[in-house]
């Protein structure tokens, strides 16, 4: 990473900027490895996890998650170049390499006094925000530069959560368009002006959605506030009304605790019963295309509405494509201006405004009320 000593005016006072996601394996030998890092301490049952790697192996061991985040990270190194803008980006995962440690010694090796921190996750719950968010704190601890008020060697800053940004929106509009017209050429113009739109989001225990609600909304409100919009846009570009719900996939941890519902197929089962025979599934939780995309959806839930009798499309994730690529520009563009007190325009959709950055206090706990006494970055407070 080469890196300009004057950073450029619009990211100033930024000199660097990290994409932190989750990680994936990347060949057979990586699965275990990967599920015993993202499950350390979890209490997920085995025969969930034996259950989780089979799903990778059915994929030669490899999750897309790690192409499409390089894909981002050339996206946004030509969306930047484009706006003439000199940001060195390094790219880190919570749970595989390039870990976490490394980016962050990569940045202090380049001399990065400040970066911003765009998270692969667009909603804001403890696993899409503050667990990445303790991880960056835990880390920069394990590298002995953690200051006990919070200070660092390297200031970083989590640009908000971005669900109901423009950008966003639009991509997943353009998306869910796409995949209605693919559905007509597959199943003709009557289904697919007939088709429901089935949003998809990873399930989240109970306890954590009412946790997330610090951060201005639930997890399941953010997702319900975006599907209005999209699904009206939808509607408008099509020319008719699209009848629309949010189901979730993914459910992990015991049986008795539980974890937001409907999962997706027992919604397709209780449509086919109502007479329903297509569906659009537009996996709005989602960035780019992970496991979860590739086993969840496209392998176990159009699998199912085969079974029912369903024509079902998969709509495409927000991925590469320029609106939401674009939009996360602006989105650093923004948390720069913040960084430097000046007045700055936070466009949202939907109905529940721009969330902060930096987050709220006590926000996206992984319990409500519960202080786990881990340190978490890109706060106002370093253990709140
Ligand atoms: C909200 C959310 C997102 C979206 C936000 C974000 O993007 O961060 C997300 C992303 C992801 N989750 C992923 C993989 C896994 N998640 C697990 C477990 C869990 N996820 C949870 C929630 C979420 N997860 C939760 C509450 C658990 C239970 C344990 C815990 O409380 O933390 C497990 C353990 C086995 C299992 O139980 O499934 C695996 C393997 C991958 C990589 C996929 C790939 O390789 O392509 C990605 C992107
Ligand atoms: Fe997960």
């Amino acid at each position: 990473m080469s890196m300009s000593t004057v950073p450029a005016p619009a990211v100033r006072p930024y000199d660097a900027l990290l994409l932190f996601s989750f990680g994936g394996p990347n060949k057979p030998e990586d699965v275990v490895p990967f599920l015993r890092n993202v499950t350390a301490g979890k209490g997920i049952p085995d025969a969930r996890l034996e259950e989780v790697g089979e799903h990778y192996y059915g994929f030669g061991g490899k999750s897309p998650i790690n192409e499409q985040n390089l894909a981002l990270k050339a996206a946004l190194e030509d969306e930047l170049a484009a706006r003439g803008i000199d940001l060195p980006i390094v790219w880190g995962n919570r749970n595989w390499a390039p870990y976490t440690k490394d980016a962050l010694e990569e940045l202090k090796a380049a001399g990065a006094q400040r970066a911003v921190v765009l998270v692969t996750s667009a909603y804001s719950s403890y696993s899409g925000c503050r667990q990445y968010r303790e991880n960056l704190a835990l880390t920069l601890d394990e590298l002995g530069d953690l200051g006990p008020e919070g200070s660092t060697s390297v200031q970083l800053d989590k640009v908000r959560s971005y669900f109901n940004h423009p950008g966003f929106a639009r991509a997943n509009v353009d998306a869910v368009v796409d995949a209605y017209r693919a559905l007509a050429a597959k199943a003709g113009t009557e289904a697919a002006s007939a088709a429901d739109l089935v949003f998809v989001t990873h399930s989240i225990p109970e306890t954590m959605e009412a946790a997330s609600v610090v951060s201005g909304a639930t997890y399941s409100s953010q997702h319900l506030d975006l599907a209005a919009v999209v699904a009206e846009q939808v509607g408008a570009e099509l020319g008719h009304e699209v009848p629309w719900t949010l189901a979730y996939c993914s459910r992990s941890g015991p049986p008795s605790q539980p974890w937001l519902e409907p999962d997706v197929n027992d919604l397709l089962r209780d449509m086919a019963a109502d007479g329903r025979t297509s569906v659009v599934l537009s996996p709005i939780g989602f960035i780019s295309d992970h496991m979860e995309v590739a086993y969840d959806l496209d392998t176990e839930a159009l699998a199912t509405a085969a079974e029912l009798g369903m024509s079902a499309v998969r709509a495409g994730t927000v991925s590469t494509r320029a609106p939401f690529v674009a939009g996360l520009v602006d989105l650093v563009l923004e948390r720069a201006a913040i960084a430097r007190g000046d007045d700055v325009e936070q466009p949202a959709v939907g109905t529940l405004g721009a969330f902060p950055s930096p987050c709220r206090p006590g926000c996206c706990r992984r319990r409500d009320g519960e202080d786990s006494g881990v340190p978490a970055l890109c706060s106002t407070g370093l253990t709140t």
